[in-house]
């Protein structure tokens, strides 16, 4: 996952006529091209829309309704830009902070991007400017980066922009500012240090990019800070050296996501048989729809449900790909029937191995099944990062 700021693809000062300008873009094309080649999946969040909107029209100002109405004049050229660097086809794909806390959004939103990575299509994030004002907005493009690291699983969050990573004050104000290579954990300290601004044409400024590596960093990635307009760190970076700053992840991702699911209330029960209880435990499977034999609540796709096999005693939860009415005509059948049954299908899993946790049936006290697990049973994980 990478995130590119406003900073290093507009408002350069020997620029004619503004725009975006791929001096430094084209190095980040090429290490995303570079990272592909070695299979690995990129998913790019890219600031620069409000940016390019200017360059259209003549609009003093930066009043939010200003920027929100040069965000959607510029969307398609930044598309565009990234399209003229990139060898494989990019996709759009514009997203708020209410999308992510939206847990049936959150699941589409995740398997549009799957699709699009099977498809070897590059996804181009933005934030959806045009909705998003107030306590829809995420605020800056760092903070979506971290949430869509977390919704896509990344391994890193790598953040370029145009400063060589943290200091320990403000690069351009502070004479006695050094760099800092390594952060284990965000302290409020280093938010205050991070906190002199943003650059000209940048929103958030190095706090928001701490802020964003606190919340990958909780849900288990690590993120790189970067300066992208040093083609040398760049290309050291392709090569897996970081010169820049290293915030560290603090937990496992598997463990930070599996915690929240293992305290979750459930809104619903599914009873499986035997033989999903077994492929489950064993082979680490999903839980496919020949499996489950009954279910009970109301939940709606995106739920958080318990697993029960035979003999009450409950297995595991997870989030169900489909609502209560769903599961119920597709329970016994086989995944290739799902389409035939309700008319169109999510994916093969009721509930998909990545959105299961299985509990340890011996400690694990039974929850009920209404969404009432008593006072301390919910562990609230950020809501930025997990859905
Ligand atoms: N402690 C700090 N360390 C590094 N940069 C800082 C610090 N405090 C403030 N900054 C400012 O943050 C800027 C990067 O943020 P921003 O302009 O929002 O970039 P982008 O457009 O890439 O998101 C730097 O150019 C620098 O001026
Ligand atoms: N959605 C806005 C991005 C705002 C933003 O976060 O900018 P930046 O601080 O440069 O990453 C745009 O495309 O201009």
């Amino acid at each position: 996952m990478l995130k590119v700021g406003s900073s290093l693809l507009a408002g350069f000062a020997d620029q004619a006529g503004g725009g975006l300008d791929p001096r430094y873009a084209a190095g980040l094309a090429r290490f995303i091209a570079e990272a592909r080649a070695q299979q690995r999946e990129v998913v790019l969040v890219s600031s620069g829309a409000v940016a390019a909107g200017r360059s259209r029209i003549e609009a003093g100002g930066n009043g939010l309704v200003l920027r929100q109405a040069l965000a959607s004049l510029g969307q398609a050229s930044l598309i565009a830009f990234w399209q003229g660097l990139s060898p494989v086809p990019v996709a759009q794909v514009l997203l708020t902070h209410d999308d992510l806390r939206n847990r049936r959004r959150y699941l589409n939103a995740r398997a549009s991007l799957r699709e699009l990575l099977r498809l070897g299509a590059l996804p181009v994030i933005n934030e959806n400017d045009t909705v998003a004002v107030d306590e829809l907005k995420l605020g800056d493009n760092d903070n979506l980066a971290a949430a869509v690291a977390s919704l896509v699983d990344a391994d890193l969050l790598l953040i370029a922009t145009d400063i060589g990573g943290l200091y320990s004050g403000h690069p351009q104000r502070d004479p006695s500012a050094r760099p800092i290579p390594q952060v284990a954990v965000v302290t409020p300290e280093l938010l205050d240090a991070a906190s002199g601004g943003a650059g000209a044409l940048g929103t958030g400024g190095m706090r928001t990019k701490l802020e964003a590596a606190a919340k990958a960093a909780t849900a288990g990635i690590a993120t790189a800070l970067f300066c992208g307009r040093d083609a040398e760190v760049v290309a050291a970076l392709g090569e897996g050296r970081l010169h820049g700053t290293l915030v560290a992840a603090r937990s496992d991702r598997l463990r930070a996501r599996k915690q929240w699911l293992r305290h979750a209330p459930a809104s619903g029960c599914l009873r499986i048989d035997a033989g999903a209880a077994t492929a489950l435990h064993d082979r680490g499977a999903s839980l496919l729809p020949g499996g489950v034999v009954a279910a009970e609540g109301e939940f709606r796709r995106g739920d958080v449900v318990e697993l029960r096999g035979v003999g009450d005693a409950v297995l595991g939860r997870g989030l169900v790909q489909y609502n209560a009415g769903e599961v119920r005509r597709i329970a016994g059948r086989h995944s290739r029937d799902i389409e035939a049954l309700i008319g169109f299908r999510y994916g093969e899993s009721v509930v998909h191995r990545d959105d299961l946790v299985l509990l340890d049936r011996a400690s694990e006290p039974s929850q009920s099944s209404n969404g009432d697990a008593g006072p301390g049973a919910v562990t609230e994980l950020p809501k930025e990062v997990l859905p």
